[in-house]
């Protein structure tokens, strides 16, 4: 199993490692149009292997698309992260370009692979590389929900006093500030509605902070958040190596699903060897149904910027 991630920066660094320390990869191939960059970035990971016990072969190349050669996953990370004030959207001028040529180069060496689209804004740049790539729509996925729905996760358990562990959500709709939609009729401590536990005031406090997780990290660290993002796309590159068939919403494209055409979003899908499986169609209430076609407004707009 041969991965590569495009962006050895901090998302895509952290990515490799999570994706080495589970040692599912034969092979991670770091990229970067930095000199020098992800080869440093690579030694020093792969210096890591002795003390955390991994076997998996991490390389770094400049801008050498040959090396990801028959890469069975690739992971884009390259592009701009935003800084404290700005919004995901605002980031589009300047990675458009480098989604779309970046996409173009990985197909062109590795015609077969599974694209995962982790940059920003998210939504509009797996669907730029829909257009940019052609490739069918079960192999071009956007990372966002499952990071946003980890997010929703430490909100519920720090609000229920709870461990994590204990209990389950999803966050799905666009991958924004405004746009995401946690789910929380759905969530759950161990099967029983977490409605039993927290007023319905705090769960709305929950649902805030979840929207403004990247926002919260961003202001807090003068750049966007990196350990999370590496481990939910470790995460969904696992599910497809692994053929695990599991549940993460992602962003992707949809033909009729949730009633909606043209446009990736955050909806649940099974992740196997082939990519996207299936897209699960939940039963949506009225509200969250206008909640989530105020969040494809919003993608739209964005999109219509390309
Ligand atoms: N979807 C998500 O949930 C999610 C989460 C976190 C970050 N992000 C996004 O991921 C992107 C990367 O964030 P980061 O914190 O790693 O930024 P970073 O600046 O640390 O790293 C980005 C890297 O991309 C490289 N790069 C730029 N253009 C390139 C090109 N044409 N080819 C190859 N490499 C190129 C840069 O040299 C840099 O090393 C940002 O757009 C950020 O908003 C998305
Ligand atoms: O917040 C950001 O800009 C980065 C990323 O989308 C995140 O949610 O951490």
């Amino acid at each position: 199993m041969k991965v590569t991630v495009v962006g050895a920066g901090a998302v895509g660094a952290s990515c490799a490692e999570y994706i080495a320390i589970k040692d599912f990869a034969s092979e991670v191939v770091l990229l970067d149009i930095k000199e020098g960059f992800a080869e440093g970035k690579a030694m020093d990971l792969m210096q890591t292997a002795s003390l955390n016990g991994f076997d998996t072969k991490i390389t770094g190349v400049t801008n050498d698309y040959s090396k990801t050669a028959n890469s069975d996953i690739c992971v884009i990370t390259s592009g701009i992260p935003r800084k404290p004030g700005m919004t995901r959207e605002e980031l589009i001028g300047i990675n458009a370009g480098i989604v779309k040529s970046v996409s173009s180069s990985l197909i062109e060496h590795s015609p077969n692979t599974i694209l995962i689209v982790v940059s920003n804004p998210m939504d509009t740049m797996a669907y730029l590389a829909h257009k940019a790539t052609g490739l069918p729509k079960h192999r071009i996925i956007g990372m966002g929900g499952a990071l946003d729905s980890a997010r929703f996760k430490y909100r519920l358990a720090e609000a229920l006093n709870a461990p994590i562990s204990d209990v389950d959500g999803m966050v799905i709709g666009g991958h924004s500030d405004t746009g995401m939609i946690p789910l929380t009729r759905l969530a759950t401590r161990n099967s029983v509605p977490v409605s039993k536990f927290i007023s319905s005031e705090r769960l709305e406090q929950v649902k805030e902070d979840t929207k403004v997780g990247g926002a919260t990290l961003t202001k807090l660290l003068g750049t966007s958040a990196w350990y999370a993002p590496g481990a939910a796309v470790s995460g969904l590159v696992q599910a497809i190596a692994c053929d695990q068939k599991k549940m993460y919403p992602c962003s992707v494209l949809l033909e009729g699903e949730y009633g909606m055409n043209d446009i990736c979003i955050g909806v649940p899908v099974i992740l196997g060897r082939n990519g996207i499986e299936r897209i699960v169609e939940i039963e949506l209430t009225d509200a969250e149904k206008a909640n989530m076609q105020e969040s494809a407004d919003a993608v739209r707009k964005v999109n219509d910027l390309l």
